[in-house]
């Protein structure tokens, strides 16, 4: 080569590439930039002047002559060789004894020389690379005429990184080595056996190279590189020994498919064989290429990617077929191969499933819709509870005002009450002293019996109208609805007396019992003694903010004369509003009082024990000294557990 000291390296400034000289026909300008050099080979970097790309202008030294028959030949039908795994070959010419050949440029070397930056390809790059490489051999085998590379291995095969697309090159090169079909030509270490027989080969040869080339992306090792030289290549491989790194092949479908390659050339899948293998195979990919408005009526198409199978389509009722049976139906009918069963199956239920799926803008509606109906919810909700609330509320005001009310009545009853027991024991007195009296004087003539006129006047005095006429019915109802759980035989009581034939005049011994029952004060003489004082002696003392309140309220349902199931009731519905102590209650303001959930008889009843527990003591003390089912005239009224504000 007489350009040598002109030439710059690729890598040096562009600054400095200049055009040395131009192809016979001025459209390729051959620049001062070296690509690289091999055995043969010396490439630069050249411009095509027609379309404007950077090409790779290759020069041997060449004993043929291009201008033979044989040879313009050959370079018509490398000039024909298109397909983008194979680097295209655009010109050729003979200058002085330079043979030049202007081919396609890869930007980034050899595989080779990739291989080694990588230190080792990872078995989805060798998956990809070896597609393409065998979809390039092929092409080249299917070519009519078969064209055999004849020097497959990873110096021959071409990059371009940027894409990872990889070419195989030296195809010039190739066919002008051959000169004759059986050739002994290529690289030792990627010869098949038959190559070196002088038999005749076929484009078989080109498969054990690429097993050779398959073994290097694997191992990241040259093939034989434990041989010194060609002879000891040769002796391996004639004798069927296979090169040492073949054990550091770790994934066993890689290891089958080199084994196969580098088998008996009949046993050697072709190209496209290997590429339909399972190692291979690319899994196709399922679309969907229409759907009537409805998306029941789909229209689906199985595509094969990278293989040169023709794509399946096929319709698809969402109602009646499921992508299971149809998939299953196309296995039997030969239309798909049934390596790909599951993942055309997941694919088309994938597809399904996309389909159902609402559109963003549809689901973003969505979230909207609930959004404001949740909204609207909880509104309508709020304004049912706030009238509730509010009617309740108005309920309790009434409800309280009619029992001050009945205090008040029951208040003047008991004045009434206490004016007619004085009487009566006026009226007894006189008696006595006039019976005293009439013995003293020993008067034949019997008195007339006071004690039934005082019985009746008794009667027609003490009217015990507690509850108005007007508001029986609403007693009535508020017992039930309000106090229904407390039982109440005092109530039931008035109910009958108070509710049907007012207004009511008591015997005695009825009053009597009404008094008794009216005054729980007095009914706590049923009490045992000992319980009785121990109650006493609590509510004297002041209970303290910590008492517990299931105790407190016991105390109150006892003084109430209510049972201790009663009791508990109570207190369970004052922890579940985490009153745990007397000093939880005394902190509720009067509206949390409501919120309880107690009867109108247990929330006064607590509420009063609260408040006035001095004076319900003071009213237990008298009773208790008196020992007497009737009250205690110093009892006072407020200290009675009836319901009081
Ligand atoms: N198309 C191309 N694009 C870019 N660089 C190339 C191209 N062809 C060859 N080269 C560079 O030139 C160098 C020599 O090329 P090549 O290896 O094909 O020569 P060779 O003489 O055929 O060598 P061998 O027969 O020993 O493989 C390569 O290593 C590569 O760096």
């Amino acid at each position: 080569m007489s350009h040598s000291n002109e030439i710059i390296d690729q890598s040096s400034s562009h600054d400095t590439e200049k055009v040395i000289e131009d192809s016979p026909d001025e459209r390729y300008a051959r620049l001062n930039t070296l690509l690289g050099k091999g055995a043969y080979k010396i490439v630069y970097k050249a411009i095509d002047r027609v379309e404007g790309y950077e090409v790779a202008w290759n020069t041997m030294t060449s004993s043929h002559s291009p201008d033979s028959k044989e040879m313009q030949q050959e370079i018509s039908i490398l000039k024909s060789v298109r397909h983008p795994n194979i680097i295209a070959f655009h010109d050729a010419w003979h200058m002085k004894n330079e043979f030049v050949f202007v081919t396609e440029l890869m930007t980034s070397g050899t595989l080779r020389e990739y291989i080694r930056k990588l230190s080792l390809p990872n078995i989805k790059i060798v998956k990809r690379w070896s597609r393409q490489i065998l979809k390039g051999l092929a092409y080249l085998h299917d070519y009519s005429p078969s064209i055999i590379h004849r020097d497959i291995k990873c110096d021959n095969i071409f990059i371009n990184g940027a894409h990872g697309e990889v070419k195989i090159g030296d195809m010039g090169t190739a066919e002008m080595k051959m000169g004759k079909k059986y050739t002994i030509i290529g690289t030792p270490e990627f010869m098949a056996p038959e190559m070196y027989e002088e038999e005749g080969y076929s484009e078989k040869v080109d498969i054990y190279a690429f097993g050779m080339c398959l073994l290097e992306m694997a191992t990241g090792e040259y093939p034989y590189g434990e041989c010194k030289n060609a002879a000891q290549i040769y002796k391996k491989v004639s004798s069927g020994v296979k090169p040492v790194c073949l054990q550091k092949v770790q994934n066993n479908e890689v290891l089958a498919l080199i084994a196969n390659c580098l088998g008996p050339e009949e046993d050697r899948m072709t190209a496209q064989e290997i590429l339909e293998h399972s190692f291979l195979a690319v899994e196709p990919d399922v679309v969907l290429l229409a759907a009537d408005p409805t998306n029941v009526h789909l229209t689906l198409q199985v595509v094969f990617k990278g293989m040169d199978k023709l794509s399946v389509k096929f319709d698809f009722n969402v109602e009646t077929d499921t992508a299971e049976q149809v998939v299953k139906e196309m296995i039997e009918e030969q239309v798909l191969p049934d390596r790909y069963q599951h993942h055309i199956t997941k694919e088309i239920n994938r597809i399904l499933r996309d389909i159902e799926k609402p559109s963003e803008s549809e689901q973003a509606e969505q979230v909207r819709q609930s959004v404001w109906r949740r909204e609207s919810d909880i509104r309508s909700e709020l304004d049912k509870i706030r009238l509730e609330l509010e009617a309740t509320t108005k309920h309790a005001r009434e409800l309280e005002t009619k029992c001050e009310m009945y205090e008040n009545r029951a208040r003047s009853v008991e004045v009434q009450y206490r004016e007619a027991l004085k009487q009566l024991r006026e009226v007894q007195e006189q008696h006595t002293n006039t019976t005293t009296r009439s013995r003293e004087s020993s008067l034949s003539t019997p008195a007339p019996s006071r004690s039934s006129s005082v019985s009746s006047r008794i009667g027609s005095d003490l009217k015990v109208d507690v509850f108005p006429e007007s508001d029986k019915e609403e007693k009535l109802k508020d017992d039930k609805t309000n106090d229904k759980k407390d039982e109440d035989p005092v109530k039931d009581d008035e109910k009958t007396t108070n509710g049907k034939n007012p207004p009511t005049y008591l015997s005695e011994k009825e009053l009597a019992i009404r008094l008794d029952r009216e005054h729980p004060e007095a009914a706590m003489s049923s009490i045992s003694p000992t319980a009785r004082d121990a109650l006493m002696s609590r509510i004297l003392e002041e209970y303290s903010d910590d008492t517990d309140i299931s105790d407190f309220v016991q105390d109150c349902a006892t003084a109430a004369h209510r049972s201790a199931e009663k009791a508990k009731e109570w207190a369970d519905k004052l922890k579940d509003q985490d009153i745990m102590t007397v000093g939880d209650l005394r902190d509720l303001h009067d509206e949390d009082w409501t919120g309880i959930g107690l009867t109108v008889f247990a929330f006064r009843a607590l509420k009063n024990m609260l408040k006035g527990k001095r004076l319900a003591g003071q009213a237990l003390v008298t009773t208790t000294s008196t020992n007497d089912n009737t009250p205690s005239s110093s009892a006072p009224n407020s200290a009675r557990l009836s319901p009081t504000t």
